[in-house]
């Protein structure tokens, strides 16, 4: 299979393979499909970028009666808030999508000791109460270690910059699950 191979897929084919390159996220993969044909399998993954930019992030303040009220847009945060908790409750249960769960395990998520699920339990929930969103990074480019001290550092941000970063996670996991993608399905690149 190659690009032609991609070009010429219904959207339902285009969904069962591309469906979850962002967790949980089919409506994503399905918007892109209208921008076929694509010339690289980079323009797959700019298309999924440029959905994801063209969602607000911004706290609009209106003015009435001079009360200023505040309406939050939300659409960046929600992408994260389709993320599993790592190492929590799906993992635990099982229910994990396929590729989540490959990542976490990759981390070493699945053979944590007590303390230290204990102490990501925490960390997650401190994260969660603070953001209104779960704590997102790449499992792929990180191990237990590393995600425990990121989640540490990273509590102390400033949301809108948290938002950023966890939306920047978002895009490399895409990146990493496309390529899988690609190795598994013999679909290799010519340019990404
Ligand atoms: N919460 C979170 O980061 N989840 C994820 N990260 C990753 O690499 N795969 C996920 O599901």
């Amino acid at each position: 299979m190659d690009l032609d191979a991609v070009n010429s897929m219904s959207y339902e084919q285009f969904l069962d393979i591309f469906g979850n390159i962002i967790e949980k996220c089919p409506i994503i993969t399905a918007a892109v499909w209208s921008r076929r044909p694509f010339s690289s399998f980079g323009e797959v993954e700019d298309g999924v970028h440029e959905f994801i930019e063209s969602l607000p992030i911004s706290v609009e303040f209106l003015e009435e009666n001079s009360h200023k009220i505040c309406t939050k847009k939300q659409g960046k945060e929600g992408i994260l808030r389709c993320h599993p908790d790592l190492a929590g409750r799906e993992l635990t249960s099982g229910t994990l999508t396929m590729e989540s769960q490959e990542e976490q395990r990759g981390a070493g998520l699945t053979s944590l000791t007590s303390q230290e699920r204990e102490r990501l339990t925490l960390l997650n929930t401190q994260y969660k109460e603070k953001f209104g969103f779960p704590f997102v990074i790449c499992a792929k480019m990180a191990d237990k270690d590393k995600i425990m001290r990121e989640l540490s550092a990273r509590l102390q941000n400033d949301p809108s910059v948290e938002l950023l970063i966890g939306i920047d996670e978002v895009k490399k996991i895409c990146h990493l699950r496309i390529q899988d993608i690609l190795r598994k399905g013999s679909l290799l690149p010519t340019k990404l």
